[in-house]
């Protein structure tokens, strides 16, 4: 898999386009959680010029951050992708929209928060921040990560494996019970 814009496609029309490596990280905390993580891969799966290359297993985790609510299921999915992080950003906001969640309270509760952590390159814009600016410190985000890409690095931070050497895994239980089907075209 490549680490970053260094791999090319060419679209029906000849145009080169590089291939980057994405990482997402997918949450809820209110309703079917474990159905709406599934429905959520597959709108991902369905999204045109975005190949998943592998989901990872589910996690318990401990809500990270100041406000009091339900543990999460959290997952993460690695995926190739010839789009601008900003269209990647688009529709992994419209696939949290149409689990009707809604942006009120920073860190609080939500059916589904779909988090960008890597699109190839690293990139500072008003909307946008990759590598996401907390990926590095979430043990709900490093551990699933380092399940399915053990190789896997984050920009300015470094190996996945020894970061998640520095954070808390404890609030963090594989839950075996709940299998997501990934349709990642391999
Ligand atoms: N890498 C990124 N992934 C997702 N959103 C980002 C990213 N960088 C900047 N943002 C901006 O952050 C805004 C808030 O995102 P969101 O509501 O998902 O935050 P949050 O999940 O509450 O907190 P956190 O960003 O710490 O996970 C988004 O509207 C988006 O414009
Ligand atoms: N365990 C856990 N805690 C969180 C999560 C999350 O997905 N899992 N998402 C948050 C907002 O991005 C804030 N806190």
């Amino acid at each position: 898999m490549s680490n970053g814009p260094f791999d090319i496609d060419v679209d029906t029309l000849g145009n080169l386009r590089p291939i980057s490596k994405v990482v997402l990280s997918l949450g809820s905390n209110l309703g079917d959680s474990a159905a709406i993580l599934q429905e959520a891969v597959d709108f991902l799966a369905e999204t045109p010029d975005l190949m998943l290359v592998d989901v990872s297993p589910v996690y318990q985790t401990k809500p990270v951050g100041s406000v009091e609510q339900e543990d999460f299921l959290n997952l993460v999915v690695v995926a190739e992708s010839t789009l601008e992080p900003l269209t990647i950003l688009d529709r992994a906001q419209a696939i949290e929209d149409n689990f009707g969640r809604t942006r009120e309270v920073r860190y609080g509760p939500r059916t589904l928060d779909i988090d960008v952590i890597m699109v190839g390159k690293r990139i500072s814009e008003d909307n946008i921040e990759l590598p996401h600016p907390r990926a590095h410190e979430r043990a709900f985000v490093l551990v699933p990560w380092l399940d399915i890409d053990p190789n896997g690095e984050i920009a300015g931070h470094g190996p996945i494996a020894d970061l998640v050497d520095d954070v808390d895994i404890q609030g963090v239980v594989r839950r075996e019970d709940i299998v997501i089907n990934a349709n990642t075209g391999f």
